[in-house]
């Protein structure tokens, strides 16, 4: 999917939601354990019901890989109901990958080739030949993490190297590296006070901002320091939506979370 396209997505719905698929057979309800795959029920449930509410998918691949053959198959179909489905959504791999380069080469072919994922969470610590690799893919995105939402953030990310916190190198740095029109980047909600900084240094490109919700981040705050004139605000919540409820009306709950949050941007995207 092109930019232009997310952007178009965007502007028709009034939503910048993505909604993250971390899903969780300890968590999901009861009934649907019963089904031969009960992550694929569940995602789909949640799916049919939330779609016109967001413009984007998240499945976090460590909820899929914990469950080995079986969780990849779960992730596969998942995908590819998306994109047989719902074309118009921009779908997110969050992998959170990045090695040297041959091997960022294999990463970049089974997430974008072989799984088709629109886009896919880089680590940016291995630096330039770890993250070219990704960016050659046309119509691809490699979403870097910038300046991530966890506590942890402040260990090494916002550390002072040779002057400039290394966050802002990350996001300097990669602005030099080939096809770097395909980088968007990971910014916490928790941390929307640093996004007037960022934005000085990426005007341009879009953010993948998780946190809101259960990681008490704020949309309001966001949107004021974060949104630049195409949005550029890719704003995830999972557990908050996903998990609304575990009854047999989970996925009617999860629309509803989703619809809240829709109605906030719409008026964000109105009054800004
Ligand atoms: O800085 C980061 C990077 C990634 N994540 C991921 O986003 C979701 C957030 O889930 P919530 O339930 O809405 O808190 C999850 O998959 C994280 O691994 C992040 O939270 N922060």
């Amino acid at each position: 999917m092109t930019t232009q396209q997310l952007v178009d997505q965007i502007h028709k719905k009034q939503s910048f939601l993505c909604i993250g698929l971390d899903t969780d057979l300890e968590k999901i309800p009861a009934h649907l354990l019963q089904e031969e795959d009960p992550i694929f029920a569940f995602n789909k449930a949640i799916i049919d019901a939330t779609h016109h509410l967001c413009v984007a998918y998240k499945p976090n691949t460590a909820f899929y890989e914990a469950y080995g053959l079986k969780g990849w198959k779960s992730l596969e179909k998942t995908i590819e109901y998306l994109n047989s489905s719902y074309p118009e959504l921009f779908t997110i791999a969050d992998a959170k990958r990045g090695d040297i380069g041959n091997t960022s080469t294999r990463y970049a072919k089974a997430f974008f080739e072989e799984l088709n994922f629109d886009s896919l969470t880089i680590a940016p610590y291995m630096g330039r030949d770890s993250v070219e690799p990704f960016l050659e893919f046309k119509d691809k995105h490699t979403i870097l993490l910038a300046l991530t939402s966890n506590a942890g953030a402040f260990d090494f990310q916002t550390q002072s190297v040779d002057g400039q916190e290394l966050y802002k190198k990350v996001l300097e740095t990669s602005k030099t590296y080939k096809n770097s029109e395909n980088l968007m980047y990971v910014v916490g909600a928790t941390k929307a006070e640093f996004l007037k900084e960022i934005r000085q240094i990426i005007p341009e490109r879009f953010l993948l901002v998780p946190g809101v919700g259960a990681q008490g981040g704020s949309l309001e705050e966001v949107c004021r320091y974060g949104m630049n004139e195409k949005v550029g605000l890719l704003i995830n919540s999972s557990r908050g939506i996903i998990y609304a409820s575990d009854t047999r009306d989970f996925a009617e709950s999860a629309a509803q979370e989703a619809q809240k949050l829709k109605n906030q941007m719409e008026l964000l995207l109105k009054n800004r």
